[in-house]
């Protein structure tokens, strides 16, 4: 999408009813305001936008979500085919449904509790008043018997809310991130009402099987609905939960990017140029390590850092002829935690270069800051070993990108057990987050692989990107939704909920 300028406003009456709506919390694109009063759209960050993006632009669809700031009451537009439908959020509302619930309350709890998650009745009520809204502007921007497909945890009320307003809807819902183990998920105060909204939809869409499964489980035990038993597939052999007369199905989608449009980009010459020219501007090192990540707790930034800095403590590492760079995009900046967490790692990075590094020539490059696209494809081609290492993480895309920029079969993936992933990207040196001793044996291994070795664990990775692009992630979930339910397998009633299987 381009960006930069403000897009061509639309009369809000003038603008039609869209058959295939998107709903997330923000649109792909963030009003910025800039110190002389004047706004301009800038894309939004995180691994939702990017895979999004591209399928609503092909499908000519409409798109409500958030602009990204307080009280922007703008009306919809229209960029690149797509209709933008803001839903505006007061400043309270940003501290209390986006900072407070969604992102102190559900992220930390779908995220295996990494940092306590707050239960808060006032972030709970503002969550319901929210996805009320969202519901409202979505039953405005469908036409009739449209499909809409809502997304991720900010949103999981929406289903059931929109269903109410609007039953001629097909409704599909896809998490992002990961669904939790039961047993986490049961402190959840409002954990019913969260069962209980999701279950609004036709198709509820998860990245890994067991995050499925684990659903199905809370649908029986907190839902009292009858389900299926047994395991869910990847892209089929769906779950049903029967609701009433609805049958609900449930299924794993692992989501993915456009793998084959940034193969092509990153073998273009300018890219190759740049990517030579940064390892020019890191003084030629040997090896460049890289981390491209939101600056989040769960992507593990910190323990990588440590892992670098002991294999140089243990002479495994040379950090003369070595150099990590770590792109960080700001992100959630209000929220306590991630407060503490770059304060943590800003205090590691100093470390490694009060410790290691020559004037001009630090051992760690931070940029706290997005990068722009073309840039960060070169650092991706640059690349000698990605280093990806989240405690957890739901799919983890930027793992992906690195694959599908290497067509040279050139650099190694460093990747974390814990992230979506993982259950596709088998070739890659896999790590256990918890365990540093692993970390940097894995680190060491990338860094030391022979050619031969690197060329095929990649050539087998870019077998499984390129084939699994975003496009076949979308249409799997569309087709599965579009498809009127055959007969499904037998049900489980409650009673017999038994353990998550
Ligand atoms: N510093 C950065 N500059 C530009 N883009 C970034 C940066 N960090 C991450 N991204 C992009 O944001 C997306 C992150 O997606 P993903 O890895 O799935 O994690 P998440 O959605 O949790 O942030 C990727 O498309 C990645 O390229
Ligand atoms: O909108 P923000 O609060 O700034 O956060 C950015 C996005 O982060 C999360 O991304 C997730 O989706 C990716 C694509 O499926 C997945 O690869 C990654 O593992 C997830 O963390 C979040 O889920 C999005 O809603 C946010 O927009």
């Amino acid at each position: 999408m381009t960006t930069g300028e403000a897009p061509p406003r639309q009369d809000p009456d003038t603008f039609t009813a869209s058959d295939f709506v998107v709903v997330a919390n923000r649109l792909p694109v963030d009003l910025e305001r800039l110190p002389d009063g004047t706004t301009r759209w800038k894309r939004s960050p995180g691994g939702l936008v990017t895979a999004l993006e591209p399928i609503l632009r092909s499908n000519r669809g409409a798109w409500v979500g958030w602009a990204g700031v307080a009280d922007a009451d703008v009306d919809p537009i229209v960029e690149d085919d797509i209709v933008l439908h803001p839903v505006p959020l007061s400043a309270d509302e940003i501290a209390d449904y986006y900072e407070g619930f969604s992102n102190a309350t559900l992220w930390p709890l779908y995220h295996d509790v990494i940092v306590r998650p707050e239960y808060r009745r006032e972030w709970w009520n503002s969550y319901v008043e929210v996805n009320r809204r969202f519901a409202e502007a979505t039953a405005k921007a469908s036409a009739p018997g449209a499909t809409v497909w809502i997304q991720d945890y900010q949103l999981q009320l929406v289903p059931k809310m929109l269903r109410m307003l609007r039953p001629d809807l097909t409704i599909g819902f896809f998490l992002h991130i990961p669904f939790p183990p039961v047993e986490l998920f049961m402190q959840m105060p409002w954990r019913t009402e969260i069962v209980e909204g999701l279950l609004g939809a036709d198709l509820i869409g998860f990245h890994l099987a067991g995050g499925a499964t684990n659903f199905l489980y809370l649908a029986r035990r907190l839902a009292g609905h009858q389900t299926s038993r047994g395991t869910v597939g990847v892209r089929s052999k769906l779950g049903v939960v029967q609701v009433g007369f609805r049958t609900v199905r449930v299924g794993a989608f692992p989501i993915s990017i456009a793998s084959g449009a940034l193969d092509e980009q990153s073998r273009s010459r300018s890219i190759r140029a740049r990517a030579r020219a940064i390892r020019k501007e890191l003084g030629n090192p040997a090896k460049i390590l890289l981390g491209v990540d939101r600056l989040d707790y769960t992507k593990g930034i910190d323990l990588r850092l440590d892992a670098l800095r002991e294999l140089i403590a243990e002479g495994r590492v040379d950090p003369t002829d070595t150099v990590m760079v770590q792109l960080a995009t700001p992100s959630r900046e209000r929220v306590e935690s991630y407060v503490q967490m770059r304060g943590e790692i800003e205090m590691v990075v100093s470390r490694i270069n009060g410790e290691y590094a020559e004037v001009g020539r630090p051992v760690v490059h931070y940029i706290h800051r997005p990068v722009p696209r073309d840039e960060l494809i070169a650092f991706f081609v640059a690349a000698d070993a990605m280093l990806v290492t989240p405690l957890r993480d739901g799919m983890n895309l930027v793992a992906k990108e690195y694959v599908a920029c290497r067509s040279d079969l050139g650099g190694a993936l460093v990747l974390s057990e814990f992230t979506g992933a993982a259950e596709e990207l088998k070739q890659a040196y896999q790590c256990n987050p918890h365990d540093l001793e692993d970390v940097k044996d894995k680190l060491e291994a990338a860094l030391t692989q022979t050619r031969e070795e690197g060329r095929k664990r990649m050539r087998a990775l870019r077998r499984q990107v390129l084939t699994h692009d975003v496009d076949r992630w979308a249409r799997a979930f569309l087709d599965a939704l579009a498809h009127e339910g055959a007969a499904g397998p037998a049900l489980v009633a409650p009673a017999e909920t038994g353990e998550p299987n």
